[in-house]
């Protein structure tokens, strides 16, 4: 599902994020990605997406060529996958709804699918009932989960997540993550960068430790492992 061979990552600034990196995602997984503030988590995290492309090295995600593809391929690499971020990243003046449908707007769904799907991923995200109102009216943790729900709605293959409980106190933290483990169960492969030691010891997933731009550690069922 996800494939890194020998990918490095330097800034135009001469900032080496990744170094020599090599891993391999199966589909149906759960990883966390760990490591100190710096370490390139979210580097890694955004090359999947082709927010950031490779210095060097192969990455191929969901069976794309991520380094060697054109710009008008990128939009199908980006239909497969569900990106969720530490701050949310709604649209201030589009109700719920009209958030979560607008990620299937993009791909020109029909009308009637639009707002089956909307509704059915309101349901898994527990929101059905705040449909009609805007972000701002709604708690960190009802935000991050429309965010949830907009990232799914297309049926990614890779839901892939950087800091999504950062903003928010435990339980509510613990909710999202009830929503993560439900999608993982149904299938769809989670990679998730995380700073929150207890999530990480508690669910004993997959774990990749990043140190300077290397992955110093990779367990399958790991623990978070650094100190505070
Ligand atoms: N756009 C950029 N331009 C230049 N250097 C960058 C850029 N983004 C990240 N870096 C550098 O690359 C390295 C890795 O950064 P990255 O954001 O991937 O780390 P991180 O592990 O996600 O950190 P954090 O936990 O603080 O978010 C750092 O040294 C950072 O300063």
């Amino acid at each position: 599902m996800i494939h890194m061979s020998n990918v490095s990552k330097i800034y135009e600034n001469g900032a080496v994020a990744l170094d020599g990196v090599d891993v391999d995602i199966e589909k149906g997984e759960f990883v966390f990605i760990v490591g100190a503030s710096g370490a390139g988590k979210s580097t890694f995290i955004k090359m999947l997406f082709r927010e950031e492309l490779p210095t060097s090295g192969v990455l191929t995600v969901n069976g794309h060529d991520v380094v060697n593809m054109s710009h008008k391929e990128v939009p199908y690499l980006r239909r497969g996958l569900g990106v969720i971020f530490q701050d949310y990243r709604l649209l201030p003046d589009k109700t719920v709804f009209e958030n979560v449908a607008f990620a299937m707007q993009v791909i020109e769904a029909p009308r009637r699918l639009m707002q089956r799907s909307v509704n059915a991923v309101l349901d898994v995200v527990g929101l059905r009932d705040k449909y009609n109102c805007f972000p701002a009216q709604l708690s960190g943790g009802e935000q991050q989960r429309v965010a949830i729900a907009r990232a799914i709605v297309n049926d990614p293959a890779i839901v892939i997540a950087d800091e999504p409980t950062g903003n928010l106190d435990p339980d509510t933290s613990w909710d999202i993550m009830d929503i993560f483990k439900r999608i993982n169960k149904a299938g769809t492969t989670i990679v998730m960068a995380t700073h929150d030691r207890t999530i990480v010891d508690t669910m004993k997933r997959r774990v990749i430790a990043i140190e300077d731009g290397h992955i110093v550690r990779d367990e399958l069922r790991g623990g978070y492992g650094y100190e505070a």
